[in-house]
């Protein structure tokens, strides 16, 4: 896995072009700060996985790009120009598609019809055999493994029916597809399937934003993590510099609780080839972070590169 470039002298190394770009996003719910200053880079051929706490603010981000809700303020750049993301339908014809955890899949309908629904093709009348060309088409360019696209989705494992999601999400040709804890729920075998279909993502030359909890996802597929905490940026890193230990200690803000104390039993490392990395963007002063020894949490300045 190749390390993200930090350098702007490396810029043209990096393999892709910055697509999405948020500065200074902040979003308030009453007296509740949900987003606060948040800062982040996605570039076309990446995957960047955002990651935190319960309650630190992911779901807001996401919605926030989805159109769901509104930014109070920040800047949004799409494709190296400012944008406004009002509302899903800005979101969409922007190129920033997004596949929630609830899939929202009909089970009683077929692939086609699903991948479809509410867009069917039709000169004149339904085009079937148009609609059942570009669903093979979609489901190739993801290598999918469906047998057949007249099959219920009753029928399909987890596995596939995240398949067909994120195919119907290639519906309108996007620049960045937002995943929200994809593998959330699956077993190995399909974990390891829906990884691949990141992957696949990724080799399509799309942005990848990808929700998880889950350490061993991060660290098999991501390029680069993006860490919040309490609602704000809790450091970003090239996920080849970086331990599962490190993000956990972003994540919790501390390099000395008990979950990362577990981890580092397991798998016990010298304190100074693996240190607390999280740049404490809160303020809390709660996360120890050591120039000497960082794994090199990457600023935002860098991450816009
Ligand atoms: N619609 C809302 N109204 C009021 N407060 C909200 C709303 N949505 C989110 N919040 C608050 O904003 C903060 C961030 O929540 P958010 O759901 O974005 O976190 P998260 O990182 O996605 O958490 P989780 O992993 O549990 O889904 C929390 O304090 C939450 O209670």
């Amino acid at each position: 896995m190749t390390a993200q470039v930090t350098t702007p002298a490396a810029t043209a190394a990096h393999e892709g072009a910055e697509v999405l770009a948020l500065e200074g996003v902040t979003k308030h719910f009453g007296a509740v700060a949900a987003l606060t200053d948040i800062d982040l880079t996605v570039h076309r051929g990446e995957v960047l996985a955002l990651v935190g706490d319960n309650g630190a603010g992911k779901s807001t981000l996401v919605k926030v790009l989805a159109g769901v809700h509104s930014a109070d303020s920040g800047t949004i750049t799409f494709e190296g120009r400012p944008v406004r993301i009002t509302s899903p339908a800005d979101a969409q014809e922007l190129g920033i598609a997004t596949v929630y955890q609830d899939l929202a899949l009909c089970e009683n309908l077929n692939v086609v019809e699903n991948l479809f629904l509410g867009r069917e093709l039709r000169p004149g009348r339904l085009d079937e055999v148009g609609m059942e060309i570009k669903a093979w088409e979609l489901l190739r360019q993801l290598s999918a493994k469906i047998p057949t696209v007249r099959i219920p989705i009753a029928s399909l494992s987890g596995g596939q029916r995240q398949t067909v999601a994120i195919a119907r999400s290639l519906l309108g040709d996007p620049k960045v597809i937002i995943l929200d804890e994809p593998t959330a729920a699956l077993g190995v075998a399909q974990t390891a399937e829906v990884l691949n279909l990141v992957e696949r993502l990724r080799e399509n030359g799309h942005g990848v934003v990808m929700i998880s909890h889950n350490m061993a996802d991060v660290l098999a597929v991501a390029d680069t993590v993006a860490v919040l905490r309490l609602g704000r940026n809790n450091g970003v890193f090239r996920v080849a510099d970086v331990s599962a230990e490190d993000i956990i200690a972003a994540i919790t803000g501390a390099t000395d609780n008990a979950v990362t104390q577990r981890a580092s039993k397991r798998t016990p490392t010298a304190p100074a080839d693996h240190p607390a990395s999280a740049s404490s963007a809160d303020g809390d002063g709660d996360a120890a972070t050591s120039p000497e020894t960082d794994p090199t949490p990457m600023t935002n300045e860098e991450t816009r590169a």
